[in-house]
């Protein structure tokens, strides 16, 4: 697909990283950067993933670092503003049940998917998921599926109560934001945005809580949900 140009009056967006600019390995397609960084109004990221990786992403491409991470138990907007809540001590106690009962989060000695994760703690998706939605659950948390890791995090957090931080930061509503994302955890920014778009390789909550569907799947999805954003309005 041709690599399509930010419509001139484009809405600010909020965006998922893994499965929506990437491809199916999880790379950032290359091409999703000049549209990022040509972007006319604000962009979020707004992803499962920890702090440093949407705020790596934000830098590399050029744009203002506005950013959801850990499914919106981090917010920061600018410099100045981070805003970070949720139960780390009760992940970390899920997290501690978890492996006294046999089990493994899955990421190697060095852990980097829990390393600087401040509210809530990632499983990888190879470790068994019943006996950590059932500690989970004694321990007032829930897990949320992304399709790339088990989240165990505060269920009232949401990337979409991230949005009404960041919208009020920004002196805008999450109603002003265009949202494009692939998975369960898309599905509470879809709820709040003006428009909502769905890749096509999504799962079934997230294609559920979207407005339009794109028929291509991961980077290809975001490219074709960015014209979709400039004829939708
Ligand atoms: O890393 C994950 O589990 C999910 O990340 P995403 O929200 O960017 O899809």
């Amino acid at each position: 697909m041709d690599v399509p140009s930010p419509p001139a009056d484009a809405p600010p967006l909020v965006v998922d990283i893994d499965g929506t600019l990437t491809d199916e390995s999880r790379a950032v397609d290359p091409r999703v950067f000049p549209v990022l960084h040509e972007w006319p109004a604000p962009v979020v990221v707004a992803t499962g993933k920890s702090m440093p990786y949407p705020v790596a992403l934000c830098d590399f491409v050029g744009i203002e670092t506005v950013v959801i991470a850990e499914n919106g138990g981090v917010v920061l907007v600018g410099r100045d503003t981070l805003r970070i809540e949720g139960d780390r001590a009760a992940a970390d106690a899920v997290a501690a049940a978890y492996r006294e009962a046999g089990y493994d989060l899955g990421w190697g000695e060095a852990d980097l998917v829990n390393r600087w994760r401040e509210t809530e703690v990632a499983v990888s998706l190879d470790s068994p998921l019943e006996p950590l939605a059932d500690i989970a659950a004694e321990h007032g948390l829930e897990v949320v599926d992304t399709g790339f890791a088990y989240h165990v995090k505060s269920p009232a957090i949401t990337k979409g109560t991230g949005l009404e931080a960041v919208a009020e930061e920004l002196d805008l509503a999450p109603a002003d934001f265009a949202a494009v994302g692939d998975s369960e955890n898309d599905a509470a920014t879809f709820e709040r945005a003006g428009l909502s778009i769905a890749v096509a390789n999504a799962d079934e909550t997230a294609l559920a809580a979207a407005e339009y569907v794109t028929d291509a799947r991961y980077a290809d999805g975001f490219l074709e949900a960015v014209e979709r954003i400039g004829t939708a309005r």
